[in-house]
């Protein structure tokens, strides 16, 4: 699975955008603070409209501003990742997995839960309630969540970021057999360059 990616967007009196091409692996995005690295996540996910370019992940174009294709951000099939891990607080760990997993067209599904909660090492904390996990714990939840929705690519945006040193270990070990075991490929936003050196299979540098 492949990255071919052009976006560009205009923002008041600079550009913003990346151009790359990856045959799949891990690329981590990096830059300056500003440089427009979650810009170019949200652009590829379609969170917002590029003015110019194209995204194409493995055989499919999710956009192309010439051709006027411009597929909807939630039949992207593309998992995100946040900083937080954003999980839905009135729902428990089963059911904050099972989310995106009941969303997804059965042909598109690539995972089981049990094999995803086996994977993360999510068994003893099916039945708890966000609020009670710890960073890592969540943020691992959270890429369960992601990876069940049956997703071509993973986009991480500083997945590690509030975590300490333990937990940043803990989800980066998880992130690596992603990478190499299930080989789904990512993009990664990070400033962090022992994070970046130890994951990246690619690095694009904006900025
Ligand atoms: N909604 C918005 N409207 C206008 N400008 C924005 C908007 N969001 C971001 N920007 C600007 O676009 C530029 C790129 O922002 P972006 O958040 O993509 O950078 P970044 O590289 O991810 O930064 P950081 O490392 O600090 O998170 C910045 O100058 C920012 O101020």
């Amino acid at each position: 699975m492949s990255f071919d990616i052009d976006v560009r967007l205009r923002r008041r009196d600079r550009d913003i955008g990346a151009r790359f091409r990856s045959d799949g692996g891990l690329t981590v995005v990096t830059g300056p603070s500003g440089a427009g690295k979650t810009s170019v996540l949200m652009m590829i996910a379609g969170l917002i409209h590029p003015d110019a370019g194209h995204v194409r992940i493995g055989e499919a174009t999710l956009f192309d501003k010439a051709a006027r294709v411009d597929v909807p951000p939630e039949r992207r099939r593309l998992g995100y990742v946040f900083q937080d891990a954003r999980l839905f607080p009135h729902r428990r760990v089963l059911a904050n997995l099972l989310y995106g997993y009941r969303l997804a067209a059965p042909g598109h599904r690539w995972m089981e839960p049990d094999q995803a909660i086996d994977f993360l090492g999510l068994g003893n904390l099916l039945d708890r309630w966000p609020r009670s996990l710890s960073g890592g714990e969540a943020q691992r939840v959270a890429i369960g969540r992601a990876l069940l929705s049956g997703p071509r690519a993973l986009l991480m945006d500083e997945p590690l970021g509030g975590l300490d040193p333990t937990r940043r270990d803990e989800v980066m070990r998880a992130i690596e057999r992603i990478r190499d075991e299930l080989r789904v490929p990512i993009l990664y936003v990070t400033h962090d360059r022992a994070e970046a050196t130890r994951l990246a299979t690619h690095t694009l540098t904006l900025g």
